[in-house]
C-alpha cells in the first residue's frame, strides 16, 4: 500500500485513477509520496518513507529539488498541462494593459447609482482610453509550453511578435509559428516591444532579470506582463519605472504587498492555471507519472532525476538505485550482484547532470539483504525495491 500525501486540494479526477493499492493520508511525515501546487516543501523535512513528490503544475521553485535528489527522491512537474489555463489569462493581460479596463469598470461601480450615470459615462471615458494590440510588437521571453501558446495566440490577433529563449527545445520550435521573429538578445526585445510578457522559470540566473538595466533600455510606455514568478522582477526598480511611466502598465498574476496597492499595476491573484481543464490535465498527469513510478520505477518528466522507463517489471526483482553521476557506479553495482550470485537480466541507467539513475532487474526477488549491499556502495542515495 503506497500513502499519498496532498499539500494542496488536488482535482479529483486524478485522485481518481488511484488503484486500492494507494491510500490518501493527512499525515506528511508517513506519505511515500506527496503531491503539491504552490505550497512550498522548503521549510518541511523529508521524511525517510518519502520517494517521490510531483508537483501538479509547473513552477518547481516552491521545492528543494537538489536537497530531494541527494534523499533520492524524485521531484516530477507536469509540463504543458496548464499551458492554454495560462495563455488565456496572458491574452486577458495584454487587453488590461491596453486600456485602462479595470480603472474603468471601477469607477462605473463608484458612479453606479447614479440616474446620470450614462451622461458622467460619457464625459468621463476618456481617461480610461487605450491602445490596440493589433499591430504593436509584443516580445516573449521565454519559448516554453507557455510561450509559444501565447506568441502563436498573438500574432493571430495581429501583434508583431518576437520570441527569446536561447535554449528552447526541438518541441517548441517546432510549435513556433514561422511568423514569430527570433530575437537574439534580450535587448532586441527590450529596444524593439510595446509589449513584454516573461515566460521563464525563476532561478538563480532569472531572479530580478526585469531591472534597472532592463527597463532602461525599454520603449517609454511599455505595457509588461508577469505570469511566471515575482521575483524575475526587482520590484524597487519596477516601482521607480511605474512611477515615471517608463512602464505604463505592470500586469501580474503575483500580487506582493508593495505592487498590489499601485494604479499602474494589474494584480491577479495566481488564476493562471485555476482553470477546471488545467487543474484537472496537471492532476492527471501527476498521478500518472506518480504510479508509474512507484509500480514500476519509470521516471518520466522529473526535474531533478533523468528520464528512465524500463516498462512494466516482468523479471523476478527489480531494484531502483539512484546515486551520483560518476565513474564506475554500475561496475560495482553489477560486481555486488555478481558476489551473491545473482543474474542480471536487463538493466538501465540514465543520468541528468550531477544525478544518475539505475534499474536493474534480476533472476530472484529482491531482498532487504541485496539493497543494503548496494546501498553501501559510496555515491548511492537510495536503493528502491520495486520488486
Ligand atoms: N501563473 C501561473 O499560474 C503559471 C502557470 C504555469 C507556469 N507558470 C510559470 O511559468 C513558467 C514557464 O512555464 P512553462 O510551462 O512555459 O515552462 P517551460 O519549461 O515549458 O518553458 C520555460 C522556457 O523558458 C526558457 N528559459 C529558461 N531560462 C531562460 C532565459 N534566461 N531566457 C529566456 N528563456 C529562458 C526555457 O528554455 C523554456 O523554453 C513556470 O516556470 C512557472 O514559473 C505560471
Ligand atoms: O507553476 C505553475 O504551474 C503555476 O504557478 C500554477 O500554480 P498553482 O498550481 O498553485 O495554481
Amino acid at each position: 500500500m503506497f500513502k499519498i500525501n496532498c499539500l494542496n486540494p488536488i482535482a479529483k479526477i486524478g485522485l481518481d485513477n488511484f488503484s486500492e493499492e494507494y491510500a490518501i493520508t493527512d499525515n506528511y511525515e508517513e506519505a511515500d509520496a506527496v503531491l503539491v501546487r504552490s505550497a512550498s516543501v522548503h521549510e518541511l523535512d523529508l521524511p525517510d518513507s518519502l520517494q517521490a513528490i510531483a508537483r501538479a503544475g509547473a513552477g518547481v521553485n516552491n521545492i528543494p529539488i537538489d536537497k530531494c535528489a541527494e534523499k533520492g527522491i524524485v521531484v516530477f512537474n507536469t509540463p504543458g498541462a496548464n499551458a492554454n489555463g495560462v495563455k488565456e489569462l496572458v491574452l486577458t493581460g495584454l487587453f488590461l494593459a491596453s486600456r485602462d479596463i479595470i480603472g474603468g469598470v471601477n469607477w462605473v461601480n463608484s458612479v453606479k447609482d447614479d440616474p446620470d450615470v450614462a451622461k458622467l459615462v460619457e464625459k468621463n471615458k476618456a481617461k480610461y482610453a487605450g491602445i490596440e494590440i493589433s499591430g504593436k510588437k509584443l516580445g516573449v521571453i521565454g519559448l516554453g509550453a507557455i510561450g509559444v501558446l501565447v506568441a502563436n495566440a498573438a500574432m493571430k490577433l495581429g501583434m508583431e511578435v518576437y520570441g527569446y529563449d536561447p535554449f528552447i527545445s526541438v518541441r517548441s520550435a517546432w510549435h513556433l509559428s514561422k511568423y514569430i521573429k527570433p530575437s537574439k538578445s534580450l535587448a532586441e526585445i527590450y529596444k524593439e516591444c510595446d509589449f513584454i510578457s516573461i515566460h521563464v522559470p525563476l532561478s538563480d540566473a532569472t531572479q530580478g532579470m526585469l531591472n534597472e538595466e532592463a527597463f532602461k533600455m525599454m520603449k517609454n510606455g511599455v505595457r509588461i506582463l508577469n505570469f511566471s514568478r515575482d521575483s524575475l522582477v526587482n520590484e524597487e526598480d519596477m516601482i521607480a519605472a511605474l512611477k515615471v511611466g517608463k512602464v505604463f502598465k505592470y500586469v501580474t498574476d503575483f500580487p506582493t504587498p508593495k505592487m498590489a496597492p499601485l494604479n499602474e499595476v494589474v494584480a491577479i491573484p495566481h488564476l493562471g492555471a485555476s482553470t477546471c481543464e488545467s487543474e484537472d490535465n496537471c492532476a492527471v498527469m501527476a498521478v500518472s507519472q506518480l504510479m508509474d513510478y512507484l509500480e514500476n520505477g519509470t521516471i518520466r518528466n522529473s526535474v531533478n532525476y533523468p528520464d528512465c522507463d524500463n516498462g512494466y517489471p516482468d523479471n523476478a526483482g527489480r531494484l531502483a538505485i539512484h546515486h551520483k553521476n560518476i565513474p564506475n557506479m554500475i561496475g560495482q553495482f553489477t560486481s555486488a550482484l555478481a558476489q551473491e550470485n545473482i543474474n542480471i537480466s536487463d538493466m538501465i541507467n540514465k543520468s541528468k547532470g550531477q544525478y544518475a539513475y539505475t534499474l536493474v532487474d534480476i533472476e530472484i526477488p529482491s531482498t532487504p539483504e541485496i539493497k543494503q549491499k548496494i546501498k553501501a556502495i559510496e555515491g548511492v542515495y537510495r536503493v528502491r525495491i520495486v520488486k
